[in-house]
């Protein structure tokens, strides 16, 4: 096992054209739909934001007014008594204190129900994307993959399409509102503020930069590290024989600190972006302050103006350093939102025709006529799986496929559910390409019985009825009985309840391949497709699961893989696949007598070295 590749994190900024696609579809797909929850949290903010100005502002009426004796005007608009002016201006505190808390609460509860639920459609929209993807891409990447995005790509939009979103507008208001008051009565002491916006916009832009790249470090890295967990998981038994426990240990504390180094660079950026636009806020406020200390000294400004402004910028400042740490935020969820995107994007290949027929009921019968299917595109030069295979299985009748591993065998079960298309021929049913059938039909008329089945973690009568989520307890017990299971699902503890699965019941290889079965009894399907499912099996277990097998078999149009030949010889035809084509053909006794490939294989297979006792 060799270390995960370090990764290639993309630091370039993303360009303008391609961002607004980005944030029109995050519009479209998630906060549209929660547009009225999105924008009362925005109108709380702005309450909230303007609350503050407010607040601050009414030092200059509540100094000149207390301190000086004069009439007090409130936001330019009322005019109060000075004798008044130590109740009244209290109480406006109090006021606008009630309707800043009251809006601070509701942008609170509206953020937390707005962010988590998008963070939910994520995470079901990408399982959803996961579990209809090709096989050839499932394959191609790691469940850790997937696991890490769902769990935690999803949570980065949601800081930045929430909290970002929703404080940006707070905050940016504020310091609108503080320009605004600013501006009307000085427009000379807003001018100074705007000079330092340049730097400031620097100062955004250099560090959202790192924190892109730092991001897509610490999301490849966060993905690396859920496969190598998942991984030492799925081979713990390996890890233990071979004593590699240290070895697995010291490969991912270096994925461990390899996410480190990217996240720390990402807080980073985040944490030292605010420090550095307060410094800029801080040389602003100095020079607003020398400004209008040397208006005061003219006369020109009066000490509650000088005292509201100082204040207002300090608020000013104080909201311009949440705004730069937002616009890092913001910047790494646009990042995770892009690589979500790019995930939700890939189209499955195999998909229904938009004209696909239904399939009738009843028996079917299943052929393949000269199929080609290589995994590589064909761009690639890489030799076919599978080339010129022709071969046809009626209801009733089974047919084998045998040969030296590597051959095809699987892959040529695999085409008939669709799991991967043909490069070329085709596979029909009842005389119809597949591909122009509903898939959903042709995959209800399937039932599939492999080596290892897999059990859900939940009871077994759920496993035993996954494909017929309607059956009833009697039905599930009748396919049990048939699957000689139900003998030893009812001496388990709780029976039919017994939960079996990763976290439940360990059951023995014989006992799976039962459930398997029933499984397959319940579906009742016309195809049946059997991959090696006897192989590993003791030779009592195969006796009941072989009788059982027989019993699943009649009447349907059965394709069997088997190993040991002994399990083929009373197939109808065996199809010996070499190299990806069919190399013999015919029943056990003909093929036998021939003496090619399969006569060699049985011989290889026997103990005294006769193909025909090997088999029987
Ligand atoms: N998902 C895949 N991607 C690329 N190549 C694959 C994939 N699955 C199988 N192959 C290749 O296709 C060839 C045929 O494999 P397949 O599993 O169909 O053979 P098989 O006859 O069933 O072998 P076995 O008896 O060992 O199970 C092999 O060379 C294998 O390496």
């Amino acid at each position: 096992m060799t270390p995960p590749p370090a990764p290639a994190a993309d630091d370039t900024p993303p360009p303008r054209a391609s961002l607004r696609p980005l944030l029109a579809r995050i519009w479209r797909d998630y906060l549209s739909r929660r547009r009225a929850a999105l924008f009362l949290s925005v109108l709380c903010a702005a309450i909230v934001g303007v609350m503050a100005a407010t607040v601050l502002q009414l030092l200059e009426p509540a100094i000149d007014g207390l301190f000086l004796g004069r009439p007090v005007t409130i936001w330019g608009a009322f005019t109060i008594p000075p004798g008044q002016a130590l109740t009244a201006i209290p109480l406006v505190i109090v006021g606008a204190g009630l309707v800043w808390t009251a809006a601070a609460l509701g942008q609170a509860a509206l953020v937390n129900r707005l962010g988590h639920g998008i963070v939910g459609d994520i995470q079901v929209r990408l399982f959803g994307s996961m579990i209809r993807a090709d096989l050839a891409r499932l394959r191609s990447q790691h469940s850790g993959g997937f696991v890490s995005s769902v769990l935690f790509d999803a949570n980065l939009v949601r800081e930045a399409f929430t909290n970002g979103v929703v404080n940006y507008t707070q905050h940016a208001l504020t310091l609108i509102a503080v320009l605004a008051y600013m501006a009307w009565t000085d427009w000379r002491l807003t001018a100074i503020v705007f000079l330092g916006a340049p730097v400031i916009a620097w100062v955004i832009r250099r560090f959202g930069k790192r924190m892109r790249k730092a991001t897509t470090g610490a999301m490849v890295e966060t993905s690396n590290l859920s496969t190598a967990l998942m991984e030492n998981l799925d081979g713990v038994r390996l890890i233990k024989i071979e004593n590699r426990e240290a070895a697995e240990e010291a490969r991912v504390a270096e994925v461990v600190a390899r996410r480190q180094r990217h996240v720390i660079k990402s807080a980073d950026s985040r944490a030292f972006a605010g420090p550095f636009s307060n410094l800029v806020a801080m040389v602003i406020v100095a020079a607003v302050m020398a400004y209008a200390g040397w208006q005061a000294r003219q006369g020109e400004m009066s000490v509650g103006a000088f005292a509201a402004y100082i204040g207002l910028l300090m608020a000013a400042g104080q909201s311009l350093r949440q705004v730069t740490n937002l616009q890092t935020v913001m910047s790494e969820g646009l990042t995770a939102a892009r690589r979500l995107f790019e995930a939700l994007d890939i189209q499955p290949e195999i998909r229904e025709a938009p004209d696909a027929r239904p399939l009738p009921p009843g028996p079917l019968t299943v052929a393949f006529e000269q199929v080609a299917f290589a995994y590589a595109p064909a761009s690639e030069n890489v030799a076919p799986t599978l080339s010129e295979v022709s071969l046809t299985v009626a209801p009733g009748e089974t047919v084998a496929l045998v040969g030296p591993s590597g051959g095809g065998k699987s892959t040529l079960l695999s085409l008939l559910p669709r799991f991967y298309d043909v490069t070329a021929g085709a596979v029909t049913v009842n005389g119809q390409d597949i591909r122009t059938l509903k898939l959903h039909d042709l995959r209800d008329r399937i039932a599939l019985v492999t080596q290892e089945p897999f059990l859900f973690d939940d009871t077994i009568a759920a496993n035993i009825a996954y494909g017929r989520p309607g059956a009833s307890q009697a039905q599930i017990e009748a396919a049990a009985a048939a699957a000689a299971a139900h003998d030893f699902i009812q001496s388990l503890p709780e029976g039919y309840a017994t939960r079996a699965g990763e976290a439940g019941l360990r059951l023995s290889g014989g006992q799976r391949q039962r459930i398997a079965i029933a499984r397959a009894f319940l579906k009742d399907a016309p195809i049946l497709l059997l991959d090696e499912a006897t192989s590993a099996l003791d030779t009592e277990s195969e006796a009941l699961v072989q009788a059982a097998l027989e019993r699943l078999m009649a009447g349907r149009a059965t394709l069997m893989i088997a190993h040991r030949l002994s399990t083929v010889r009373n197939a109808d035809r065996i199809y010996v696949l070499e190299a990806g084509r069919v190399v013999e053909q015919g029943s056990h006794a003909q093929l036998v007598r021939k003496g090619g490939l399969y006569a060699r294989l049985a011989k290889q297979q026997s103990l005294d070295g006769d193909p025909v006792a090997a088999v029987s």
